[in-house]
């Protein structure tokens, strides 16, 4: 322990706690997560990458149908609640309910040694959030100081209050939910007035990330800062590009490119200096993870990482291609993990490009087209790809989903507020944005990550604006004939059918899915003025 702190967890409704972890260091991390008297799911193993493998149990990807907010005088007007006509994940619950959520948390911590580590989310003093985690499992002390943004000493000596808490109680899951009208045992709750997160039922690590995830997407675009579901990196030039994308879609994999720095893989804001990373680490999967094809994430695999789910035999040897327990195997580690990252602060001017990813299971969409501003809003906020199967509990084969923002999941607002403040500084800093189909195509393979890192290429050297396009039908989107470094017969989807009518009959089907989507969009002008942008029936 670096800084000797005395902390009180009783504000916190935690009593008699027997000893406090506090910001523990990497060694003494694994040294307490791999103790050979830990049972169950605390125990970690440790692999012949020397990384320590954990397994999360029943829950092996994040639970949006036990997500909760107390709905109370700060939240009424502000959160996008879920309505009968239009169902989002934030499913309102009121204090009582909070209150037993709270109780059932804090008496499975209490009388007992936790962890407590203070970090930081977001790169920004003005705007980070200060965060505590208070939990009593050693890997997920280990998994938040990989996510989150590592404090100095000096940093943490000056910590004071935090801004938010997150308990987890993973261990314990609430047995009176029936009572209560909840969904499970399990609950992932938030309560914007106390600025607590609740969890409990489930061991899946993403659940602190993403969480706070949803309260930066709450407190950033309120105060006028785009906050966006994207990778991000930058190139020799300084220029930034951002990608967004659902899980699986290539967000982590594309954005980890040698030739640039990355800034990070998946949850960013975009204020008046420029883009900036919420974590301090990536979160990458690693199902069929080859040395090959992402080199530096498989390097990245060492002392500190941490394995989620992921098969180890015995001898600790791995086998990345074994998705039996989950297809969301993943790993986290530190960003200084990749060699080539922005330094030492994780952020970067504005950006230029903005990169739309899909993983489109149909087989309709271009691998890549070039946005119209009218286009880039529309797609925004239909936010449509597949969600391959894993990451969400219940999904089990790829399924085509609108996801507004490519990140409903995460959305606190509305989607238009996300969609405002993107493209109001896309509007400000001349950005152009691209719509690139990490998926499938009419040969039924998915397109290859030489492909689509080429792809991305020659949209980040500006080549892309040379090439002539021709316009696919029926979406209307512009797709170039020829891109160096691309195979030019998957460049136009219908020619990756023995029959071009093929296509045109999943593209209808298609078409008429984001139809009917956007009716969720066209209760105001705005709306309306955008159904031109999309596709045509
Ligand atoms: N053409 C492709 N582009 C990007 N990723 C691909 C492609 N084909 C297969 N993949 C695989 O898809 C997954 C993308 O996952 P990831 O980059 O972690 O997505 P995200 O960060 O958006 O959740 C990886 O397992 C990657 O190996
Ligand atoms: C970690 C998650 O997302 P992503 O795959 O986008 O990293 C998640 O959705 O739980
Ligand atoms: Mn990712």
């Amino acid at each position: 322990m670096k800084v000797a702190k005395s902390i009180s967890l009783d504000k916190y409704g935690i009593n008699n706690v027997t000893e406090i972890i506090y910001n523990p260091s990497y060694d003494e991390l694994f040294i307490a997560e791999t103790d050979e008297n830990l049972q169950g799911f605390e125990r970690g193993q440790l692999s012949e990458l020397g990384a320590v493998n954990v397994m999360t149990g029943d829950f092996t990807g994040r639970s949006p149908k036990d997500k909760y907010i107390v709905k109370d005088a700060v939240t009424e007007n502000t959160i996008w609640w879920t309505s009968e006509n239009a169902k989002n994940d934030n499913k309102p619950i009121s204090q009582d309910t909070w209150e037993a959520l709270k109780q059932n948390a804090t008496s499975e911590l209490s009388g007992k040694k936790l962890y407590v580590v203070d970090a930081f989310c977001g790169a920004n003093e003005d705007t980070r959030l200060k965060v505590r985690f208070i939990m009593e499992v050693a890997w997920q002390a280990h998994f938040v100081k990989n996510m989150f943004i590592r404090p100095t000493d000096a940093e943490l000596e000056n910590f004071g209050e935090p801004d938010f808490v997150v308990i987890n109680a993973s261990k314990t899951s609430f047995k009176d939910y029936k009572t209560h009208n909840l969904n499970s045992e399990v609950y992932v709750a938030f309560n914007l007035t106390e600025k607590i997160q609740l969890i409990g039922g489930t061991w899946y690590g993403g659940e602190m990330k993403k969480g706070l995830f949803s309260m930066m997407n709450y407190y950033l675009p309120l105060q006028g800062i785009a906050s966006m579901h994207c990778s991000a990196n930058k190139g020799k030039e300084g220029d930034v590009a951002v990608f967004f994308g659902l899980s699986g879609t290539g967000k982590t994999t594309l954005s980890t490119d040698p030739k640039r720095e990355l800034i990070g893989d998946d949850e960013h804001g975009w204020d008046k200096d420029g883009v900036f990373n919420f974590e301090g680490g990536c979160y990458a999967k690693t199902i069929d993870l080859s040395k090959e094809h992402e080199p530096e994430i498989f390097a990245a695999i060492k002392r500190d990482a941490l394995l989620e789910n992921v098969t180890v035999d015995a001898d600790g040897k791995i086998d990345f291609k074994d998705g039996s327990v989950t297809q969301n195997t993943r790993v986290s580690y530190p960003i200084e993990h990749i060699e080539n990252i922005v330094k030492p602060v994780s952020k970067a001017g504005h950006a230029k490009k903005v990169i739309f990813l899909t993983a489109d299971a149909f087989g309709v969409m271009p691998p890549v087209s070039k946005l119209t501003p009218e286009q880039t809003k529309y797609y925004f906020l239909s936010g449509f790809t597949a969600k391959l199967a894993g990451t969400e509990r219940g999904v089990t084969q790829p399924e085509p989903t609108f996801s507004a923002c490519f990140g409903k999941a995460f959305l606190s607002l509305h989607p238009t507020k996300y969609g405002e403040e993107l493209v109001k500084k896309m509007e400000e800093h001349n950005a152009t944005a691209y719509m690139v189909n990490t998926g499938w195509n009419g040969t039924g393979k998915r397109i290859s990550i030489k492909d689509t890192r080429a792809i991305i290429d020659r949209i980040l050297d500006g080549s892309i604006e040379n090439a002539e396009t021709t316009i696919v039908p029926i979406f209307n989107l512009a797709v170039p004939t020829g891109l160096e470094g691309v195979d030019t017969n998957i460049l136009d989807p219908r020619n990756t059918y023995s029959e071009a009518s093929e296509w045109e009959t999943k593209a209808t089907d298609l078409a008429q899915l984001f139809v009917t989507n956007f009716e969720n969009y066209t209760d105001n002008e705005e709306g309306k003025s955008l159904v031109a942008a999309g596709p045509q029936l």
